[in-house]
């Protein structure tokens, strides 16, 4: 058995706040703090840059993406780390479009995030392709036999409803396309398991339920069967065969060493290598049932508390992710009012007060807390302030 509490006591949590937005960005490991200190002054200052050989710089990519892979159902070997998640969907589907010549259609749906279909708007451009997105119930009915890629975000950012990976990749590989999934919002949160999906790329950031910190370095999958022949249009130095040879032509590196780009970011991997050494032990079993009981708990105590807003998210634990999201006409400021109360979670417009739930650290008495606080300000009307109408640049 998982023992959360002690997964718990791994993070700085600030007294007196409930946080629910690790689905945004995680809390910090206390121990993240400590290694990068160390690495700062036992490598960077004492290496310089003799610390890419001696103290694994080089190879870091590739380790900490070994210790994601267990979190995602992949092998090792298969995971490499590096750039923001942006650029990781650009490099797969590239990749991807490239394995499926003669076909000019990428399909997506529109709870994606927008970046992803921005990514996938311009590589259409470029390409002479064409994105197609519908929205998430009739991704199965659009695949149609001109399709090249399946590019979806496996769990909405809004809403939490989870896609059925198995069912849509098998869909996807009968019109003889690709699937690309991201995996944002599902490593770490839920129970990922890509080689029994028979996915064939899959990308994620490591800010959010990994809790690599701010900025922390996006991971790429690619299956084995085409980790030897995926091409990606942005090829970088540290993806070539041989960097220090400098040629003047590229030539990819076997396997996933050619999904990298250029420099690693050594610090923020640092962070992260701390940030997985919570993920000893933990079983994705557990976790996800963990992940259902807070929900579902949320989800009943809310709606027993909280008439004035209504569930934006799947009711069917089965079909979500680890978030639940509710709907209020005054989302943005009753998500203010609650933050100035102590329970951090997100508002995403039009109008969702969104809450993620992060088994690593999160429990029960989080979930009380957070109803309790809801219902309070709905009672109350204390969300209805200036104050809390003022918008923030990043929300
Ligand atoms: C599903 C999804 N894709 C892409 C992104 C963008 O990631 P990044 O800012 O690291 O490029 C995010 C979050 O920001 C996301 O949730
Ligand atoms: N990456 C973020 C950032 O740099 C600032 C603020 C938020 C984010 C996020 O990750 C947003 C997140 N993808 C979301 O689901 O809304």
């Amino acid at each position: 058995m998982t023992d959360f509490a002690a997964t718990r006591r791994a993070f700085h949590l600030p007294r007196g706040i409930t946080y629910l937005d690790g689905n945004s960005l995680g809390p910090m490991p206390v121990a993240a703090r400590d290694r990068v200190a160390r690495m700062m002054s036992d490598e960077w200052s004492e290496m310089l840059i003799t610390g890419w050989n001696k103290a694994g710089w080089y190879v870091q990519p590739r380790k900490v993406g070994d210790r994601i892979a267990r979190l995602i159902g992949a092998g090792p070997g298969q995971v490499v780390m590096g750039d923001t998640l942006s650029i990781k969907v650009f490099q797969a589907l590239s990749a991807a479009m490239a394995l499926r010549p003669g076909r000019r259609v990428i399909l997506s749906d529109n709870g994606n995030f927008p970046s992803d279909l921005y990514v996938a708007e311009g590589l259409a451009r470029a390409m002479r392709a064409e994105l197609r997105v519908v929205a998430p119930e009739e991704v199965e009915a659009a695949i149609t036999p001109d399709l090249a890629v399946l590019m979806l975000t496996e769990v909405d950012y809004r809403t939490g409803r989870r896609h059925d990976m198995a069912g849509l990749t098998a869909r996807a590989h009968e019109a003889g396309a690709l699937a690309l999934w991201d995996l944002a919002h599902s490593a770490g949160a839920v129970d990922v398991d890509l080689t029994g999906a028979d996915a064939d790329f899959a990308v994620g950031c490591t800010y959010k339920y990994l809790n690599g910190g701010p900025g922390a370095p996006a991971f790429i999958w690619t299956h084995p069967r085409h980790a030897d022949a995926a091409q990606p249009i942005l090829q970088g130095w540290m993806g070539h065969d041989a960097p220090f040879a400098f040629d003047l032509g590229y030539r990819p590196a076997p396997g996933i060493e050619r999904m990298r780009v250029g420099t690693p970011p050594v610090i923020a991997l640092t962070a992260l290598d701390a940030a997985l050494d919570v993920w000893d032990g933990v079983s994705l079993a557990d976790l996800r049932a963990r992940s259902i009981e807070l929900t579902e708990a949320f989800i009943k105590g809310v709606e027993a508390a909280c008439p004035e807003v209504a569930l934006n998210s799947p009711r069917d634990p089965a079909r979500r992710g680890s978030q639940v999201s509710f709907r209020h006409p005054q989302g943005y400021a009753v998500m203010q009012a609650l933050i100035a109360a102590g329970v951090i979670g997100d508002f995403r417009a039009p109008d969702v007060l969104r809450f993620g739930f992060a088994p690593l650290y999160n429990d029960l008495d989080d979930v009380g807390r957070a109803v309790d606080t809801l219902a309070r300000i709905l009672r109350d009307g204390s969300w209805d302030d200036e104050r809390f109408r003022q918008r923030a640049a990043v929300t």
